[in-house]
């Protein structure tokens, strides 16, 4: 008989994560926050590392009468603070690694901004541009059922991400409700109104982007009304962010998605692009711009750049020829640990990280969860309100921090993250 390789379960999980590149991305976050924290050897090890990895296979059956396995995962990278939080992505390039990273950065984010919530994402390996609306909803349904042991408005609580939306959520909240007997809307956020959903949860992760990039630019001595904007990916985040710069005297000169690109060098109107991507699924062919090559969106020059589709846009080869002042990062992940070298040797680009910039979701599903929770409904302005000065009272202590410390903004941001749970679980005794 053959001997067993002499790799523990733990470490062959580790080494299967790190061949992630996504996950190596996070990791190296992480070890650079630890590194400065200088947090204990068993506290770093603790918190680098996901609580559960939970994967499913999903059976459909399909409009065809075919039945086809999806399959699905669920990351909950820790629980110390509060219940798992975090959105669940449907999109074909899906898996463990990616969805584990994205975990991770959840509980970063979630620390730095103070909410009482873990970290968590999922993921289902799945193209939903490609499904019929009856296929999505039994493929939601089936993966709730068989997420059921896993989840709870006090355990985890999804939210939508790439590819999901306000329905996919309402069929998670109808299938949980129907198996434990009553309405539950805790179970999830980012619902539709009219099923407990939050005021301001649709726009929330596209306002703060935009929030926090006007801030950034007043930080630079410069003007929202004199600032031009470009922006990859137009759906849930991108959209929004670009509505409220608009709104706020930007000029919008070019956007792209999975579709294509348009540019418009006197501004393309928010209003008109908002209603045209939805009914055409995209951008491409906006009558409202010219057709650019989608290569060359990351390296316009603009005052903004905002990265809102998916991880690892900005690589090595075009962060030396970006050309913008600000760095609004919308997407989760979209600046490899190499282009983060090259940003952090050029010094001429103001980075708004991704855990700090797109936090604004996040921060309005705490307020979701609670309001369900509480059986209550806040206005819009009390909501917005809220969010922003949750916004500027982070954007102010990672300002602080890194100038303190001389510490990128990354870094920064991170450490305030990090130590946070790092505190928590070393006051919990570190076996939570
Ligand atoms: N929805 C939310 O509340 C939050 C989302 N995020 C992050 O923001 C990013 C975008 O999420 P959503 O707007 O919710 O997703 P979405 O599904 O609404 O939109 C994704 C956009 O990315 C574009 N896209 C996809 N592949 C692309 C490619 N290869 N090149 C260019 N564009 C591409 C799509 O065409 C679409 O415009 C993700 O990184 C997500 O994790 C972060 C915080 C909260
Ligand atoms: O709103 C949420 O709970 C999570 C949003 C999300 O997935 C994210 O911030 O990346």
């Amino acid at each position: 008989m053959d001997n067993p390789p002499k790799v523990s379960p733990i470490r062959a999980m580790q080494e299967m994560l790190l061949a992630s590149p996504v996950f190596k991305q996070a990791a190296a976050q992480y070890d650079r926050a630890a590194e400065f924290l200088n947090l204990k050897p068993d506290t770093r090890e603790r918190c680098k590392w996901p609580k559960r990895l939970i994967s499913v296979s999903v059976p459909v059956r399909m409009d065809d009468g075919s039945l086809q396995m999806f399959f699905a995962h669920r990351v909950q990278h820790h629980l110390s603070r509060g219940p798992v939080k975090g959105g669940l992505r449907y999109h074909p390039s899906v898996d463990i690694g990616e969805v584990a990273a994205l975990a991770s950065w959840m509980t970063w984010k979630c620390a730095l901004a103070g909410l009482p919530f873990g970290g968590g994402k999922g993921g289902i390996a799945c193209n939903p541009q490609a499904m019929s609306p009856p296929e999505l909803e039994r493929l939601t349904r089936r993966f709730t059922q068989e997420m059921i042991p896993f989840i709870g408005p006090q355990i985890d609580v999804m939210a939508p991400d790439v590819g999901t939306n306000e329905q996919v959520m309402a069929w998670m909240v109808d299938t949980y409700s129907v198996h434990v007997g009553s309405l539950e809307p805790g179970i999830v956020t980012g619902k539709p109104l009219g099923l407990y959903g939050s005021k301001a949860r649709r726009e929330a992760t596209g306002h703060g982007v935009a929030f926090l990039a006007m801030l950034a630019i007043e930080k630079l001595g410069m003007q929202v009304k004199d600032a031009t904007v470009v922006l990859q990916g137009f759906g849930n985040v991108g959209s929004y962010a670009a509505r409220n710069l608009s709104m706020n005297g930007a000029k919008i000169i070019a956007v792209g998605d999975a579709t294509g690109a348009v540019y418009n060098a006197r501004g393309l109107d928010t209003r008109q692009l908002m209603p045209y991507a939805i009914e055409h699924r995209g951008v491409a062919g906006f009558p409202g711009g010219e057709a650019i090559p989608a290569e060359e969106l990351l390296t316009l020059e603009c005052d903004i750049l905002i990265p809102a589709a998916l991880e690892r846009v900005i690589t090595e080869e075009n962060a030396s020829k970006l050309r913008c002042k600000v760095l609004a990062e919308g997407a989760n992940g979209p600046t490899t640990t190499e282009a983060d070298a090259i940003l952090e040797a050029r010094d001429d680009i103001f980075v708004i990280p991704d855990i700090m910039c797109n936090s604004g979701g996040v921060i309005v599903s705490y307020f979701e969860w609670v309001q369900a929770l509480q059986h209550m409904s806040w206005t819009e302005k009390e909501v917005l309100q809220k969010l922003e000065s949750m916004l500027a009272a982070s954007f102010r202590e990672v300002q602080t921090l890194a100038k303190q410390k001389n510490l990128p903004q990354r870094v920064a941001a991170m450490a305030l993250g990090v130590q946070r749970v790092a505190e928590t679980k070393e006051l919990r005794g570190l076996y939570p």
